[in-house]
Formats: structure tokens, sequence, C-alpha cells
């Protein structure tokens, strides 16, 4: 029996026109600190994967979309020291708004094969290889 807790979280690479990928930078004092990540977050209890990416990109970067908008592209099954991680990646080419930071997180744009080379969540490495063969 895996002594963990399962814990869902769904996330975006949001895609623009250049074809680059959003990065959101994980704020001081939490988990991962400093890494970049796709943005997203837990699913909550009850809640479909795509209504709760919908929720956290409205939330994280003031910007809309709905599930038609979203691809399901890789996922990720990752132990962490505390939590086991389900990380269901999406891809997202059509939203309105400009993303920003509403917490004050740093985004960046990066070509999805700069990806390697930064930082990011240890899950999130071994779906840089699908994602690049996506888009
Ligand atoms: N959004 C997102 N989370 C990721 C990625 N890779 C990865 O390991 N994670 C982890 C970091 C967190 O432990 C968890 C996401 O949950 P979250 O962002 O809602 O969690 P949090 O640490 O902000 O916690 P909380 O304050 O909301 O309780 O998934 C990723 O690419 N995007």
């Amino acid at each position: 029996m895996n002594p963990l807790p399962i814990r869902m979280v769904v996330a975006a690479a949001l895609i623009d026109r250049d074809g680059r990928v959003l990065l959101a930078e994980r704020p001081a004092g939490k988990h991962l600190a400093g890494t970049w990540e796709f943005p997203g977050g837990k699913v909550e209890t009850g809640e479909t994967p795509e209504a709760a990416l919908i929720r956290e990109l409205r939330e994280e970067l003031g910007i809309e979309t709905e599930a038609s908008c979203l691809a399901p592209a890789t996922f990720a099954s990752h132990a962490y020291e505390h939590f086991h991680l389900v990380l269901m990646l999406y891809v997202c080419r059509k939203w309105q708004g400009t993303p920003h930071g509403h917490d004050g997180q740093r985004l960046r744009w990066e070509r999805v094969n700069d990806l390697f080379s930064i930082d990011m969540p240890p899950a999130d490495r071994p779906l840089i290889g699908t994602l690049a063969a996506l888009i």
C-alpha cells in the first residue's frame, strides 16, 4: 500500500502564437519555491479537472478559457517526500485576457526546447519531451 497521500493537480501549457509556453515562478515559502511551473493547482473534491484548471487560470493569471480549449497532453506520477503527485497537463492555445501573476508571481514565455535547461519541479522534467513533440 502506498503510504503517501495522493494529490491531484492540473496544469496548463499555454501556447502563444509564436509557439512559446508560459511558465510561472512558485512563490517564496511554498513547496518547490523558485522553480518554474506550468500554471495550475489542486483539483478540489467534486471538481472536474477541466473546471479546476479553468478556475486556477482565472485565479492565478486572470485569464478565461473553456473546456473545449483544453486538450489533454500528458501526465506525471511522481513521489515527493510528503505526498504522491498526479499532475495532469493540458495544452491550451485559446484564452481571453493577458496573463498576469495575480499573486505577484513572475511569468516568462519560453520555447519548449528551452524548458530542458530551466529549473522546473522534478515532476515536470519527464513531460517536456512529450510536450515538445505535441506543439
Ligand atoms: N501548478 C503546478 N504544480 C506543480 C507543477 N509541478 C509540480 O510538481 N507541481 C506541484 C507543486 C505543488 O506541490 C502542487 C500544486 O499545488 P498548488 O500550487 O495548489 O499547491 P501550493 O503549494 O500552492 O499549496 P496551497 O498553498 O495551494 O495549499 O503540485 C506544475 O508544473 N504546475
